[in-house]
């Protein structure tokens, strides 16, 4: 048996920061995760003119309810969707200012219209540089007075965390109608993190649809983060591939994100799954059925599961993850591509792939700068030594020591 701790959670990182930089105070944030991302979104707050002063696993950050202390800035938000589609959300709540936003090859090809139609209906001018509803753009804000809005989060629920996090930053409040919705448990994550600084979102609706977020701004606090639930989905496949048992500290029905339900995918492929307040523990004989699962919900994990499929005894079909097309590089495509590449038969349509048991075959994995794909594929290295990577340096998006916590991990399962 193994018991691990895995880096802070990305997600609540992300908006602990921009929670942190809205609201009125000093908060601490308590064992951030330290990733590409992550400091970027951090670098992305210094160059407003927020505060933020980082200790080893503390950082504190200087609350400005009224904006950026800085009303002209050029930030680069990397390759990071959250930063990408947050921090331009903070700094439009500016009383005044002028700021640029750029991203990468990648981030630039990433859709962000809805969020930024949401923003200009709200008053904020915002031009795009090059493609309209992409990076890079420019915004001039004046202060948002709020209101109603309509918002389709069919392709990302990250325009609606943005405008849920903007609300209390608005002279009048938000009411926002939402008509579709995907990683739908995000969502959840955001009102929770919101109400750990003093805001109350009330939801209405046939669906729980509609969301009012109240004026008044957001309270200082100090906020724990739980370890990254996607991060521990390889720890878990790893487990129940080789039969062993692994316990995640920090991950148990307490935890705010949803991606920590692929352990149910593992418990319905016969995995033996414990979760208690605080952790979770899977353990497995090595043997794994076939299956087929929405992963509408938690689809940063389809390619973990992706990548175990081969070794299941049936085929693994999932379903309604279009989204995934459009992450850090199109993951339905990718995953196919690298097990095709490893001889496995694989079918893919629009939304979903299904991949056929087999034995496949080492290969160099075509990464495309996706860490995702480099942290699933390693957990099918488990069972087929000499993979490599063209780039595996990319998981310094979210998980810089990924490589070594690895190997440490299966060394300690092959003692
Ligand atoms: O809000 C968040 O922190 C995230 C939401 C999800 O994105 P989508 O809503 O675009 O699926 C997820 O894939 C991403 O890694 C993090
Ligand atoms: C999709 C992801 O990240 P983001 O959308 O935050 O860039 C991810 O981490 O898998």
């Amino acid at each position: 048996m193994t018991v691990i701790d895995i880096p802070g959670s990305k997600s609540v990182t992300a908006r602990a920061l921009f929670l942190a930089a809205a609201a009125d105070g000093i908060t601490t944030l308590v064992r951030p995760l330290r990733s590409d991302d992550t400091e970027g979104f951090s670098e992305g707050l210094s160059s407003l003119g927020y505060e933020v002063a980082q200790e080893a696993d503390r950082w504190h950050i200087g609350g400005r309810p009224a904006g950026p202390a800085t009303t002209e800035a050029d930030i680069y938000c990397r390759d990071g969707a959250t930063t990408a589609r947050f921090l331009p959300t903070l700094a439009a709540a500016a009383a005044a200012g002028t700021y640029r936003f750029d991203a990468s090859a990648q981030m630039r090809r990433r859709p962000l219209a809805p969020l930024t139609e949401a923003l200009r209906t709200l008053g904020v001018e915002l031009h795009h540089e090059a493609a309209e509803g992409h990076h890079p753009l420019r915004s001039v804000a004046a202060g948002i007075k709020g209101g109603a809005l309509t918002l389709d989060a069919g392709q990302s629920s990250q325009y609606l965390t943005a405008l849920l996090m903007l609300g209390p930053l608005t002279a009048e409040g938000l009411r926002i109608t939402v008509t579709d919705l995907v990683s739908a448990p995000y969502i959840e994550i955001t009102l929770a993190m919101m109400r750990s600084f003093g805001v109350e979102v009330t939801r209405s609706g046939h669906d729980s649809n509609v969301f009012t977020v109240p004026p008044g701004g957001y309270r200082a606090t100090t906020y724990t983060v739980e370890p990254d639930a996607s991060t521990a989905s390889y720890f878990f496949a790893a487990a129940a591939l080789t039969g062993h048992e692994v316990t995640v500290r920090g991950l148990g029905t307490d935890a705010l994100q949803g991606d920590l339900r692929f352990v149910d995918v593992l418990g319905r492929m016969g995995a033996d799954v414990r979760t208690t307040a605080d952790s979770t523990t899977v353990r497995s004989g090595g043997e794994l059925s076939g299956l087929t699962v929405n992963m509408r919900d938690i689809s940063d994990t389809m390619p973990t599961l992706a990548a175990l499929a081969p070794f299941a005894s049936g085929p693994v079909r999932i379903e309604d993850v279009g989204n995934t097309r459009v992450k850090e590089c199109d993951r339905l495509e990718a995953c196919a591509e690298n097990l095709r590449r490893m001889g496995i038969t694989v079918d893919t349509g629009p939304d979903w792939i299904e991949i056929h048991p087999g034995a496949p075959r080492p290969t160099e994995i075509a990464t495309h700068g996706d860490h995702r794909i480099v942290m699933s594929f390693a957990v099918a290295c488990l069972r087929v030594p000499g993979i490599t990577y063209d780039d595996p340096g990319c998981v310094r998006k979210t998980f810089p020591q990924f490589h070594e916590a690895f190997a440490d991990f299966t060394d300690l399962t092959n003692r």
